[in-house]
Order: C-alpha cells, then sequence, then structure tokens
C-alpha cells in the first residue's frame, strides 16, 4: 500500500529497501514482490502521483512540469563552461513514477499495448503486446505528416522512411512511440504501481521520505556491508528513522541523486569527500563521474501554412478547446506529446571529424545525430507559423560530473553535465544543422518553407557565428546517464559490478540510469525499464 508517515508502517526490517519509486525502483518492487513471501520498502523523497493533472496530460507535461514545480527536484547546474557559462535548469522528477512521470514519454524500444496504430505506422511483427508500461503511436494526425513522408520518399537515401525505430534499426525517419494510454501518460506509477500491484501485502511505498545516506552495517574485519538507509520526513532538522534490509539496499535514486547518496555515505573519492567534511569509508573515485548527456539545439523556418501547431500554442481559447476535448474523450492534440516524427542519422564514415575524433557511436546502426521534426516555430512565436528541428547529439564525447557542495544532504548536488566540453560536440552538432537544412531541401517543401529563422545559422555565417549559437542555445534532453557506471568485476574504475552490487561492498546494488557505461544512442527510459527489468532477474537469481 501506499503510506504517507513511518509511523504507520509495519515495521522497520524489510527483506529488500529500495531508495527511490522512480522508471526503474518502481520496476523492482514490483518484480520482487511477485514472490509473496519477499517483502519490499520502497522510500520515495517526492510526493504521490494522484491527481496531478499536468503528468497525465501528454501535451503540457513537459512545458508544464519541467518549470519550478512540486513533481520536480527544481536542480539548476553549474555556470557550464562549454555554455559560455550558463546555467540552466536540470528536471528531475520528485514524484512516484520519478522522472517517468514528468518526461517527454518519447519511447524506443519497447512494446506497444493500445489501439493507435490506424495507418500501419508501426511494425507489430518487432513488438510485444503483454508489457506492464504502455506504448502507444500518437492518437492525433500531425498536419505535416503527409509532408514528412514525401520528404522520405523524395530523399531516400538521406533520410529513407523508418517503418518501427523501435526494431533494433532506428536510422531514417519515421512516427514516434510514446509511453501513453489512450491518451494519457503511462509513468512507472501507473503502470508497476497500479491498484493490483501496489495492494500486494508485501509492498509498502512509503512517500515524503528522503533518504539522506546508507548506513554501515559491518563492523571489525567483515566485507563492508550497507544493509541500513536513513532517512526523514521532516527536512532537515527532522528525526531521522533507520530501516533495516534483511537481504539488500537498491539505490534507484535516479543519476543524480543516486551519486549523492554514495558520497553522503562515505563512498566516493576519499580526498572529495574529506574535503566535505565527510568521513570516507570506501575509496571508489568513480562515484559521480562520467556523467554523460544529450546536449540539444535547433533550427526553426517560418512557412506557408496556417495548419501547424503554432496557433494553439498562443490562443487561449484554441488551447481550452483542446484540452476540453481531452477531458471528455482523452483525443486530440493533448492525447500525445506533440512529437509526430523523429528521425536518426549517422555523420558519413567520410567527414573530416573523424579524422580527429573516434567514431563513439555504439555501432554501424546506431545514429549520432537524432533529428526531432516539430510542426511549430522553434520558439513559439507570437505571429507567423513554422516548423523546427531539434537537433540533437545522441553519441557525445563530453562528461560531466556530480558532485557536493558540502557534508549537508539537504544542499543542492553540484550539477555540471560537461556540456560540450568535448569539441567532437560541437562539430557533430554542426553536421546535424547540415541534415536539418538538407531534409527541407526535398521538392515537397518548395511552396511550404519560406525562409530559415536563425540568421546565426544561416549559410553564409561563419563557423564561429554557427558555434556561438550553438553554445548559447543549448539546452538538454534530460538524458544525463553514467554517474554509477557498471564496468568489469575486475576493472580498476566504475561503481557497479555487472550484476550491479556496487564494488567492494555487500549489501548494497544499485539500479537505474546512473549504471550506464555509455549514454544509450537514443533515449532513455526504456533502457532504464530494460535495465530494471534485468536486474530484477538478476537479484531473484541471487537470492533463490
Ligand atoms: C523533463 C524530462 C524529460 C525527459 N524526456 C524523456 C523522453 O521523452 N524520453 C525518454 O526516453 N527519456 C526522457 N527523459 C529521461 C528519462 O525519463 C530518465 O532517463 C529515466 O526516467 C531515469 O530513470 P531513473 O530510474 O534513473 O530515475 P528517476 O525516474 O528520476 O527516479 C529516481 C527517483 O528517486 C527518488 N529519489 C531521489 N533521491 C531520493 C532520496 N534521497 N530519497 C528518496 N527518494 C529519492 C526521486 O524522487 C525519483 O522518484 C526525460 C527526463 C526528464 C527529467
Amino acid at each position: 500500500a501506499l503510506y504517507e508517515r513511518a509511523a504507520s508502517l509495519s515495521g522497520l526490517r524489510y527483506d529488500f529497501v529500495i531508495v527511490g519509486a522512480g522508471t526503474a525502483g518502481n520496476v523492482i518492487a514490483n518484480r520482487l514482490t511477485e514472490d509473496p513471501g519477499t517483502s519490499v520498502l520502497v522510500l520515495e523523497a517526492g510526493i504521490s502521483n494522484e491527481c496531478q493533472l499536468a503528468s497525465e496530460i501528454p501535451f503540457i507535461g513537459v512545458s508544464a512540469l519541467t518549470v519550478l514545480n512540486p513533481s520536480n527536484w527544481n536542480f539548476t547546474t553549474v555556470a557550464e563552461f562549454g555554455l559560455n557559462n550558463r546555467m540552466r535548469d536540470y528536471p528531475c522528477g520528485f514524484v512516484l513514477g520519478g522522472s517517468s512521470s514528468i518526461n517527454g514519454m518519447n519511447k524506443i524500444f519497447t512494446e506497444l499495448t493500445d489501439h493507435h496504430n490506424t495507418a500501419g505506422q508501426f511494425n507489430p511483427a518487432v513488438h510485444g503486446f503483454n508489457g506492464i508500461n504502455s506504448v502507444s503511436l500518437p492518437g492525433f494526425a500531425f498536419p505535416y505528416t503527409p509532408l514528412i513522408i514525401k520528404a522520405t520518399q523524395q530523399l531516400p537515401n538521406d533520410f529513407p522512411f523508418n517503418l518501427d525505430m523501435n526494431s533494433g534499426k532506428p536510422l531514417g525517419i519515421g512516427f514516434a512511440q510514446e509511453t501513453t494510454k489512450n491518451g494519457v501518460r503511462s509513468s512507472s506509477a501507473t503502470s508497476y504501481l497500479a491498484p493490483k500491484y501496489i495492494n500486494r501485502p508485501n509492498l509498502y511505498v512509503l512517500i515524503n521520505a528522503r533518504v539522506t545516506k546508507v548506513v554501515k552495517t559491518s563492523s571489525g574485519k567483515q566485507p563492508l556491508t550497507f544493509q541500513q538507509v536513513e532517512f526523514t520526513q521532516d527536512g532537515f532538522t527532522g528525526k531521522r528513522i533507520q530501516i533495516q534490509a534483511k537481504k539488500e539496499v537498491i539505490l534507484s535514486a535516479g543519476v543524480v541523486n543516486t551519486p549523492f547518496i554514495l558520497l553522503h555515505s562515505g563512498i566516493g573519492d576519499t580526498q572529495e569527500l574529506a574535503r566535505a567534511g565527510i568521513q570516507p569509508l570506501l575509496h571508489l573515485p568513480s562515484v559521480g563521474k562520467n556523467a554523460s548527456d544529450h546536449p540539444v539545439t535547433g533550427l526553426g523556418w517560418t512557412v506557408n501554412s496556417m495548419d501547424t501547431l503554432d496557433e494553439i500554442n498562443r490562443n487561449i481559447t484554441l488551447f481550452n478547446e483542446a484540452f476540453a476535448l481531452w477531458n471528455e474523450t482523452h483525443g486530440g492534440l493533448f492525447s500525445t506529446n506533440g512529437q509526430g516524427h523523429i528521425g536518426w542519422k549517422r555523420i558519413p564514415k567520410t567527414s573530416p571529424i573523424f579524422q580527429k575524433f573516434p567514431d563513439l557511436s555504439a555501432g554501424p546502426n546506431s545514429a549520432h545525430i537524432e533529428l526531432l521534426l516539430s510542426n511549430s516555430g522553434a520558439s513559439g512565436g507570437s505571429t507567423g507559423s513554422g516548423f523546427s528541428v531539434a537537433v540533437i547529439i545522441v553519441s557525445p564525447a563530453s562528461r560531466g560530473i556530480i558532485g557536493l557542495s558540502s557534508n549537508d544532504p539537504f544542499q543542492q548536488p553540484v550539477i555540471n553535465t560537461g556540456a560540450l566540453t568535448s569539441n567532437f560536440d560541437v562539430l557533430a552538432l554542426r553536421e546535424g544543422f547540415k541534415m536539418a537544412k538538407q531534409f527541407v531541401t526535398a521538392p515537397v517543401f518548395k511552396d511550404y518553407i519560406i525562409n530559415l529563422a536563425i540568421p546565426a545559422a544561416a549559410d553564409n555565417a561563419t563557423d564561429a557565428e554557427v558555434e556561438a549559437y550553438i553554445r548559447n542555445t543549448i539546452i538538454t534532453a534530460y538524458h544525463i546517464t553514467g554517474t554509477a557506471a557498471m564496468t568489469a568485476q575486475n576493472a580498476d574504475y566504475g561503481v557497479v559490478n555487472p550484476d550491479l552490487t556496487v564494488k567492494g561492498v555487500k549489501g548494497l546494488r544499485i539500479v537505474d540510469a546512473s549504471i550506464f557505461p555509455f549514454i544509450p544512442s537514443g533515449h532513455t527510459q526504456a533502457p532504464t525499464y530494460i535495465i530494471a527489468e534485468r536486474a530484477a532477474d538478476l537479484i531473484k537469481a541471487a537470492w533463490k
């Protein structure tokens, strides 16, 4: 059941204690409690997802929830060197479902389970249909779809149509797939913690419970063991409560908070810990390092059409009509995340980039660049209509860090995504601009595209001007990963072993997006669900 206060819990000892009821944490909670003899407590710092309308409505979710909001940790990065010392908001979910309750819902690699395949926009042969989390196609016909499809026919070599980007072969342009069900967001909370699961008598989920550290339970010469967590429900000065795990503590607090909790527990770089005034217990210098993110910039064009999504973004009457339709039917534009089509492209092998840098993509079928095609202007201007392409580098070379600002677990972590600190990423984004500009040369756009709305990225702009535009406009795809990276058992770096146990420690495992050694060349929520499903099997096998 769901609990609000620790005093209502049945006790202070459970087989497994999971920190974070987010994307991964809820999968583990669900799978481990399939065995009625296994007790699981999940501690979630954030609020309940019940009655969070903005989270439910796919179209407004990201824009409403990435600004200052109770469902969001509302983090801010440090001034980032590669971004001309800009600081940026860095949202993470502070709610049941974690980031799956506030994210953009774009889904790469999973099942489709509902009824939106109205015109053959995906390949049923490559999907399962019984998954717990739901995936759908947009239940709304975007006005630009015929143009996009025609363009793939006119430029088939560079922009082939891809019937299903989740077939394992993502390259090309196809229909977006999203984590929605019948027009409503499907998060790990609405799916893996659905009533039939959360009502299991062996599953306890406590909200408003902020874990401050994991606690060493071994003494003397025993292996270093962490089978206890400390949390509070009443802020910095609140009473600390200790909970014991009979078998394991599983950290699923996400890419920022998982390394933050490890550091506050004395696990990390001993010098960094000592500087922050934390007693070092285990020297594991990779904790918080290797942060990898997908930087996003983009191009926009004005178009010769009134049939775009620009009007709804500025006309409150139209907005309210679409909202009313969603309220009545869960249909219409608001039933989608607004993303009709996505493209995945490789930078050609012959590009001079690869004379200076290695190819960091995962393989010959993995993209370097993602092109998110939007049926509206880049900045939702007050007049006119547009078409825009968000250009994202999905095989970035830059790496950042999550660190400590003090020994106070209520201070926000130091977040430096390291964006654009490798020149590879700047050069790759310039290649992405060329791809986006080439796409709109398809004859079908001749009477549609009027002009590029961004002079700083015009064809006659200098390389320095384009680079300045990129550094000044980069936002994030919110795909940070890798801060507790998995490496081989005997590696001299990394944070977790291939079974996701923390190196050099007993009783502690990490299951969330922080364990990826390399950032996936797609979006990150589907790989996180996959990691969590696999981890649940590993944990069950370890305790059989
Ligand atoms: C705004 C946004 C948009 C995104 N858009 C997309 C998208 O369109 N497609 C896509 O594939 N991916 C997207 N992502 C990324 C994707 O959602 C994440 O990679 C994924 O959800 C991470 O899952 P996780 O389990 O690692 O962490 P989370 O899902 O963030 O879960 C961590 C949980 O731990 C809790 N927690 C943290 N610290 C503590 C503590 N001290 N005590 C107790 N609980 C704690 C948090 O509150 C949270 O509930 C987006 C992310 C964001 C933030």
